[in-house]
């Protein structure tokens, strides 16, 4: 089984969670396009949909789903989106692909947020993947020298801006053993939009796509 195939299975396994005619959150991602697609395969029908980026947006929207802002909806009984990295506690590196800050967003007001990944994802200390931080661009040297002090070593994302206008700093070198506390202390740096740690609003369920099929993990 490749990588991709896992992913579409963790997708696929997603799609119990799913209530017909509801509005649900979806996040960015490979994976999340995986889920993306499965919807639309099976025909779930959806009241709407809530996305976390524009590419997101623009794939449920070619493929027929409604597209509403997070403001009309109140709270949103599931949340599904992919992961960097998870630990057996949920808490997640999210923003490889840049979406952080509105991933953020539409986790928090989830009721529920499953995680979708392929077993690869799953570590025991979250930091072998380089940590997203969004970050006001004329804040950019400033942060970087906290997250210095912070143990990290930060490099500028090249040629990227994210869909807030904002640039991403990757911290590489942090071995997250408490990542309540370090998404608390990264939040506190003047200039920082959101860290892609995910822990003080963790996953709650995580299903790995595995050879053997999907697994699902809880905390
Ligand atoms: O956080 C994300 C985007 O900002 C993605 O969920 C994360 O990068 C995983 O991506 P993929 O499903 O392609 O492995």
């Amino acid at each position: 089984m490749t990588q991709d195939e896992m992913k579409r299975a963790a997708a696929e396994a997603a799609l119990a969670y799913v209530e017909e005619k509801t509005v649900i959150g979806v996040g960015t991602g490979s994976t999340a396009n995986h889920f993306i697609d499965l919807l639309a395969e099976k025909r779930i029908p959806l009241e709407g949909t809530v996305a976390s980026s524009v590419a997101t947006a623009e794939r449920l929207k070619g493929h027929g789903y409604k597209i509403l802002e997070l403001n009309q909806t109140g709270p949103l009984s599931l949340y599904v989106d992919g992961a960097d990295e998870s630990d057996p506690r949920l808490n997640l590196i999210k923003g490889g692909g840049g979406a952080l800050t509105r991933e953020k967003i539409v986790a928090a007001a989830s009721d529920k947020f499953v995680c979708i990944a392929d077993e690869s994802k799953l570590v025991d200390v979250l930091g072998d993947f380089p940590l997203p931080i969004e970050v006001i661009p004329m804040a950019q040297s400033y942060v970087a020298r906290e997250m210095v002090k912070l143990g990290g070593n930060p490099s500028l994302r090249l040629d990227y801006i994210t869909d807030n206008g904002n640039i991403i700093l990757d911290v590489s070198g942090l071995h997250i053993v408490d990542p309540v506390t370090l998404e608390r202390e990264i939040n506190q740096i003047t200039g920082v939009v959101t860290v892609g740690l995910f822990a003080a609003r963790p996953a709650d369920v995580l299903i790995l796509g595995a050879p053997g099929g999907a697994q699902v993990v809880t905390a």
